[in-house]
């Protein structure tokens, strides 16, 4: 489904991403964990298409990403939801006018009475059948997130990208977001690719996990491997240590 094979990226002289491989499974969750700074917003970006390899290839559904078009780029793009941090609502707009706007701005043949019902079960996958007149100032940071993914998943993609679906939250909601997370899969068949510090989400909604490290996957497997991990970098980042070979 998702394919980087030996991606290198350099930002401002600095190398990123280097050889950096990674197979994604359809209708799997992998989540990439590593350090600040390890490149795991740039891998997420170069699957978006927003930045591009130096070197190496991104194929998406079999299709290589690098030297695409715009129109083939911008087709692709619509079959990729993202969950941003923030939840990146825009705050003048309410909850339905938010996951409408994809619709709105995209698929210009659908119907004001299409659009709503369409928003309307988005909203109740996400819990929030009742919330869609709130403005996003009256909302709590993990109905922020929740009224993110429900404007991520409004296309119907086939792929959901998660950039700290859990951050900012208190154990209860981040727990609600890791079952939603869950629920995209099994409900929607969705792949996805969830960045994340958070060890316990990472452990509860991974299919498979990868951890980066100077630029390359490490160490990937399923939560109990990962947890089993000999790797003494793997070993220092999941119990959170700040004794030992983890420098970068
Ligand atoms: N557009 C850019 N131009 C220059 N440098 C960049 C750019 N985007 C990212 N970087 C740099 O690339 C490195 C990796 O950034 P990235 O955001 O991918 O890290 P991350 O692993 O997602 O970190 P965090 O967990 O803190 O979000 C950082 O040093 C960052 O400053």
């Amino acid at each position: 489904m998702i394919e980087l094979k030996d991606v290198y990226k350099t930002l401002d002289g600095r190398k990123i991403l280097q050889g950096l491989n990674l197979h994604i499974r359809e209708g799997e969750t992998y989540v990439i964990i590593g350090r600040s700074g390890t490149g795991k917003s740039v891998t997420l970006k170069n699957i978006i298409g927003l930045m591009k390899p130096d070197s190496g290839e991104v194929n998406i559904m079999g299709q290589c990403i690098n030297n695409m078009g715009k129109e083939e780029s911008y087709a692709l793009r619509q079959k990729m939801g993202v969950l941003f941090q923030s939840g990146a609502l825009i705050n003048w707009l309410n909850v339905e006018e938010n996951v409408a706007l994809p619709l709105v701005e995209h698929q210009r043949h659908l119907s004001k009475s299409e659009v709503q019902s369409i928003v309307q079960h988005k909203l109740e996958l996400v819990e929030l059948e009742h919330a869609g007149k709130r403005m996003p100032s009256e909302l709590s940071g993990g109905m922020k997130k929740r009224a993110g993914l429900a404007r991520a998943i409004v296309g119907n993609p086939k792929i959901i990208l998660y950039d700290e679906p859990t951050s900012g939250l208190d154990p209860v909601m981040s727990n609600q977001i890791n079952d939603l997370i869950i629920s995209m899969q099994e409900k929607l068949g969705v792949t996805s690719i969830c960045v994340t510090h958070d060890m316990s989400s990472a452990y509860r909604i991974a299919n498979r996990i990868g951890m980066i490290y100077e630029g390359q996957i490490i160490e990937e497997g399923t939560a109990d491997q990962i947890k089993n991990s000999q790797n003494p970098i793997v070993k220092q980042f999941i119990s959170g240590s700040t004794v030992g070979p983890l420098t970068q």
